[in-house]
């Protein structure tokens, strides 16, 4: 059945022919074979909501969670008083200082954790385009083109008043009105992953690739393995800044985008293949399938697990994330679905996730398995390109890093790296922050007052009142960077909101982030804690799922690991203790074990 993908609507006979006409069948709808209610979870993510059927699936819409806010329908949004907003480098360069900081809780594994669990549910498609199609947009001609949308460097810029640069390259969000797929007047951009946490950056690749994802024998994922270290096999990924260099890794199925995310994707695929050895020797009588779908879903199981109970509690505090009801308060089993909705990530989590660059270490320390430092790397530099990660012993050293170093600590300054090179080797200079700025009024959201009445109910009407939730100081440059107080951008308010408590996110942060995993876990009918989900677990092995942990994950999977705290997303301390991997507990696949019947076929009596 073909259905739109932009209203999830089923497409009539007429309107096919109308698309096929245009030649925007493809790009606009999907065809979805019929749903059945036990089946499992499906690769495209087709069937989760079986009133909306090819709702989750990818290249979808996003939901708003407040209406869009744009200049004359689709430019950006301007000042109340009709004037245009200052430039999205004039505003970061005035609120986010460059330097090098340190957190002084949280490791690196947080903003490590955090993108490749964003890359389930959001892509990076538009950062594809300027690099590989829309590279012009600072010429003159490019700067007419509509889908241009460069950032402009002001005459008296700290850093490029020194140099030449006066733009850099950047293009607005593709979205459904470019490919003709809607009439809808609102700008509305297009996702490129399933709507749920479902590992699809694992699974996901599995029909569209030259080389097989699955090995068809013991349920495994295929694997190479190079000086004693299984890695996903290389190919022709996509990784435009890996000089070519025989031997040097591309992964073929997997993403190359950044250093964390070549790192958790290496762990998963392995992981995948520890649990599917592990199902195997409990269960030696089972089938490939039936060991692959069982390994696929304790894996996306585990993963989700480690979201809702390990990474959001480090980030708001387990209480606030108990009370928020995005996690549970007992181990058990419980309903989260809700057959009215379907899954969908909001815009605004899009936008407001890039907060994370600013807990984003520019260098990624390499430690020896004692924790001593060796060396170095510059993290923008692995960006497609995972050529680093793969050579010698470099993952040894990077993961133990990537546990014991510190994040990088927010509100005090951003990697130089991040905010001035960005894509070395892809463009010429790229500030990531300011984009976060700027990519934000492309999306068309609304100003950062608008989303503290949605999220706490309050009325901020004037800059004064901003002192409750924004340091003084801050609210000074505030206002001299904007007009009103309604004019502040929504990531000029997350850059500088107080943090406090128990959390290390922005309040606001914390309430977008929350609603929108609480809206892809409620329209996700194979959500893990279901008791009712097709192919549930039992609760004991519930129970076991309930163990996972990146610690763990690096114990059983990781290169050398031999110690870990604890807790890998904090940083060592007497709370959070170094203790050997033995001490960290780790599933007991006998819960998995099928009763076993043996059947006799012949008796012999003598
Ligand atoms: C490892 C270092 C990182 C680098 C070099 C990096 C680089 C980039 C670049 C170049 C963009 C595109 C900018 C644009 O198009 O406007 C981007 C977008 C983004 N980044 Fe990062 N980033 C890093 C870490 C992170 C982390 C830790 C997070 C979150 C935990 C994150 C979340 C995002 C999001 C949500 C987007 C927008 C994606 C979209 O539009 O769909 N990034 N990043």
């Amino acid at each position: 059945v073909r259905y739109h993908r932009f209203s999830g609507e089923r497409v009539t006979p007429s309107e096919l022919e109308a698309l096929r006409a245009n030649n925007t069948l493809e790009k606009c709808t999907i065809d979805v074979l019929p749903c059945k209610e036990s089946e499992r979870r499906r690769l495209d993510g087709s069937c989760n909501s079986l009133k909306n059927p090819s709702r989750g699936t990818v290249t979808v819409p996003h939901h708003r969670v407040l209406p869009a806010a744009y200049h004359e329908g689709n430019q950006e949004r301007r000042s109340v008083s009709g004037k245009p907003l200052k430039l999205p480098r004039e505003i970061r360069t005035a609120l986010l200082c460059e330097g090098i900081s340190v957190h002084d809780h949280l490791t690196s594994a947080v903003p490590g954790f955090g993108i490749f669990s964003f890359g389930d549910v959001g892509t990076v498609h538009d950062i594809k385009f300027f690099m590989d199609n829309k590279t012009d947009c600072c010429t003159e001609q490019g700067q007419k083109d509509f889908r241009c949308a460069p950032n402009i460097i002001p005459e008296d810029d700290p850093v490029h008043r020194f140099s030449g640069i006066r733009c850099m390259n950047l293009t607005r969000p593709l979205d459904f009105q470019y490919f003709g797929c809607t009439k809808d007047p609102v700008p509305a951009p297009i996702e490129e992953a399933t709507s749920v946490y479902d590992l699809s950056p694992i699974y996901i690749i599995e029909d569209n690739v030259g080389v097989p994802v699955r090995t068809n024998k013991g349920g495994e994922l295929v694997v190479e393995v190079d000086n004693g270290i299984i890695w996903p096999p290389s190919g022709k990924g996509y990784c435009p800044a890996t000089p070519a260099k025989a031997g040097q890794k591309c992964f073929e199925n997997y993403s190359n985008a950044l250093l964390p995310v070549q790192m958790f994707a290496v762990w998963f695929v392995r992981h995948h293949n520890y649990l599917a050895q592990n199902l195997a020797k409990v269960n030696p009588q089972w089938s490939d399938d039936q060991i692959y779908f069982t390994a696929r879903d304790i894996n996306i199981a585990y993963a989700q697990e480690m979201l809702v109970y390990q990474f959001m509690p480090a980030l708001l505090g387990k209480e606030n994330v108990v009370k928020s009801g995005l996690a549970s308060s007992h181990t058990g089993f419980r309903e989260t679905y809700d057959p009215q909705a379907y899954p969908q990530i909001t815009l605004e989590f899009v936008i407001v996730y890039r907060w994370f660059h600013l807990i984003q270490n520019g260098v990624a320390k390499m430690l020896d398995s004692e924790g001593n430092y060796l060396r170095e790397h510059r993290v923008v530099n692995s960006t497609f390109n995972a050529g680093f990660l793969g050579e010698d012993d470099n993952i040894v050293y990077l993961t133990t890093g990537l546990l014991r170093q510190e994040a990088a600590r927010a509100n005090t300054g951003v990697h130089p790296d991040l905010a001035e090179l960005g894509l070395p080797n892809l463009q010429l200079a790229t500030d990531i922050i300011t984009s976060d700025l700027h990519k934000n009024r492309l999306f068309g959201l609304r100003p950062y007052v608008d989303y503290v009445k949605f999220c706490f109910d309050e009325d901020i009407e004037s800059f004064e009142d901003l002192e409750k939730r924004i340091p003084a100081e801050k609210v000074s440059i505030l206002r001299d960077l904007y007009e009103d107080h309604r004019d502040i951008d929504l990531m000029a308010g997350l850059w500088t909101e107080k943090i406090e408590g128990d959390a290390h996110i922005p309040p606001t942060l914390g309430c977008l982030m929350t609603d929108s995993i609480h809206r892809t876990i409620k329209g996700d009918r194979h959500w893990y804690e279901r008791e009712d989900k097709p192919h549930a677990m039992s609760y004991d092995q519930l129970q076991e799922i309930r163990k996972a942990s990146l610690s763990n994950m690096v114990c059983v999977v990781g290169d050398k690991v031999e110690k870990v705290q604890k807790n890998a997303f904090f940083q060592i301390s007497k709370e959070n203790p170094l203790v050997s991997c033995d001490e960290i507990p780790k599933i007991d696949f006998s819960y998995w074990a099928e009763t076993q019947y043996y059947y006799v076929t012949e008796q012999i009596y003598v």
